[in-house]
């Protein structure tokens, strides 16, 4: 059985959906009410899209109406798992978010957590009963629709380890190694370095788990550029854009994402469904 929250958002189409109404009281605090015909012996799976501190409280307040329902057996998938980020302290006076994020869920005893393409090692080590969903295929399904070669371009340290896995996945695709420097105090960039200097004519797919202000991907893109490669792509499995898109006009020919974090309506981007 699964209970979708967010109704936009349905990744396991076909499967049997509980029937619910949610709403939001007039002080802000959100609220539901699960119809209550269905088997509670059978597991549920709350599915929920969390992009504000309202949408995860939506998440709790759902999983303990099951409990009280007596639904013992509860899965959650969050494909964006929350503050997944902030999984360092950086300087003193920060919080450890995604562990706060993380305990409180831990805190409820789930039978499972799914998260999709999570940005670090540190979500998965931190959460109980936790499954990770890799972006194998949602890069085969790009490459797809890219149809022809391309390079596949690591943005930085950080992404390496998962890039490398996609390329065996991939039968051995190219990987491009690159690099970038961020100030800790200001989140500047600066320093992008690309490893590979045969890259004249080359199309390159940016490959990367978040894209946020697009920061990353535009200043690499800059120096692709200068290396004279070919068309570039970028493929996140969670797309925030919070810059719009207008700042990847001038370099990339498409960019590709999920549904993960939300919709998009734009010709420059085109989503692939998450299914499970
Ligand atoms: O440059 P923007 O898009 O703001 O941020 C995205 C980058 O910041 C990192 O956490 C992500 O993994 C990605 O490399």
């Amino acid at each position: 059985m699964i209970l979708n929250l967010d109704t936009h958002f349905n990744p396991f189409p076909g499967k049997r959906e509980i029937q619910f109404q949610s709403f939001t009281f007039s002080g802000g605090e959100p609220h539901i009410k699960i119809n209550p015909d269905f088997d509670v012996s059978e597991t549920v799976t709350i599915t929920h899209r969390i992009n504000s501190f309202n949408d995860f409280g939506l998440l709790l307040l759902a999983i303990d109406a099951l409990k009280r329902m007596e639904v013992k057996l509860i899965n959650v998938f969050i494909p964006y798992f929350p503050a997944a980020r902030q999984d360092r302290v950086m300087i003193s006076g920060e919080p450890l978010s995604v562990k706060v994020y993380a305990d409180i869920l831990n805190s409820l005893k789930l039978n499972k957590v799914t998260v999709f393409d999570a940005h670090s090692e540190v979500t998965p080590a931190l959460l109980d009963n936790c499954e990770v969903i890799s972006n194998h295929t949602f890069i085969a399904e790009v490459l797809k629709k890219i149809g022809k070669e391309v390079k596949l371009i690591s943005p930085d340290g950080g992404a390496l380890k998962k890039i490398y896995k996609v390329s065996e996945y991939l039968g051995g695709v190219e990987v491009v190694e690159c690099s970038k420097s961020r100030d800790v105090k200001t989140g500047k960039l600066s320093g992008f370095k690309v490893y590979n200097d045969d890259l004249e004519g080359i199309d390159c797919l940016i490959v990367d788990d978040i894209c946020d202000g697009g920061g990353t991907f535009v200043g690499l893109a800059e120096e692709l550029k200068k290396k004279n490669a070919g068309k570039l792509y970028l493929a996140v499995s969670h797309g925030i854009f919070n810059k719009g898109f207008d700042v990847f006009q001038k370099d990339f020919e498409k960019i590709f994402t999920t549904n993960s974090f939300r919709e998009f309506d734009n010709e420059m981007v085109e989503v692939v469904k998450l299914k499970l």
